[in-house]
């Protein structure tokens, strides 16, 4: 039985990145980055092409060294550790690739048996019975039996979520989970991600330029500028925010500015979001004096 829903959530399963640093030759990639993924939260990191946002997924999840700097795993320095110690933590990792990295040769069923086999103890009747549930959590019972090459690319998908939550991580991460996919289908995969993250209190990263994505799903954002963070905050502060760089990213089309407008209205229209926010903005201004 778990008991994760007794725990509070805001101190569990944390991922903190302090001043972290990444260069390739002399090009510097990440700058004296810190940042907070919260957990239980859907936390994503934006920006263009080219900002760091990869490369700092990867550091995160150890597929990359960082030059300085270090990555917390719930109070747990995770660039010290050593590689069994990596490799324990590893195993509270899930991960969902860009291209959902199925193998080919192996039916849905035994692509989301994978990671069990790996690493788990179960007998296999335990493990069908897991596989079972996960596939059916993601809508996907009836196509056990089938190959990857006999699905669409939104069933690989999901797929590749039921394969990554198999073994009932702590941590997710989503490289670009909507890419290739139409704008229906990514709601699908947003919703099915922001759903398994608040039923299972994971601490879910996502990298993504799905504008979407960020206004349905962002829990928390973290927005890169030429590898630093630039801006920090989630999907309804997004919409009053002044900082230019990251407007000009977000809105970027006339479209988007009039879409902004109108949310910042209906927003107004909410008596006790207007109260919060004027509340907020009041704390903001107390804290602009006292560091004045
Ligand atoms: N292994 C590597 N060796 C050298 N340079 C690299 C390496 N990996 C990434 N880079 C460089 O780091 C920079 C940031 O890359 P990164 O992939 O993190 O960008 P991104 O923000 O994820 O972009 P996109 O949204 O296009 O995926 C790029 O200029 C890239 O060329």
């Amino acid at each position: 039985m778990s008991f994760q829903h007794l725990l509070p959530g805001n101190l569990y399963y944390m991922i903190e990145l302090v001043n972290i640093k990444k260069s390739f030759g002399d090009r510097e990639i990440l700058k004296d980055v810190t940042a907070t993924m919260e957990s239980g939260k859907v936390n994503l990191i934006i920006g263009a092409s080219g900002s760091g946002k990869t490369v700092m997924m990867k550091c995160m999840v150890g597929l990359m060294e960082v030059d300085a700097g270090h990555i917390q795993y719930d109070k747990q320095n995770f660039t010290n550790l050593d590689v069994a110690g990596r490799k324990e933590l590893r195993k509270q990792i899930g991960m969902l690739f860009q291209s959902s990295a199925l193998f080919d040769s192996m039916t849905v069923e035994q692509n989301v048996m994978f990671p069990l086999d790996m690493f788990s103890m179960g007998t296999l009747r335990e493990k069908k019975k897991r596989v079972l549930e996960c596939l059916d959590r993601v809508n996907l019972k009836d196509a056990a039996k089938k190959l990857p090459a006999e699905i669409s690319g939104g069933m690989k998908k999901r797929v590749g979520i039921a394969r990554a939550i198999v073994l009932n991580p702590k941590y997710l991460f989503c490289d670009e989970p909507n890419s290739g996919l139409d704008p229906q289908t990514s709601l699908v995969i947003d919703q099915l991600i922001k759903e398994l993250t608040h039923e299972n209190n994971m601490t879910t990263v996502i990298n993504t330029h799905d504008m979407n994505t960020v206004m349905e799903s962002g829990d928390h954002i973290v927005y890169m500028f030429q590898g630093q963070k630039q801006w920090e905050g989630n999907n309804k502060d997004i919409i009053f925010s002044k900082d230019q760089k990251l407007n000009d990213f977000i809105f970027a089309s006339e479209f988007l500015r009039e879409a902004k407008e109108m949310r910042q209205m209906d927003m107004f229209k909410d008596k006790d979001w207007r109260e919060q926010f004027k509340k907020q903005a009041e704390a903001g201004s107390d804290e602009k004096k006292a560091a004045e």
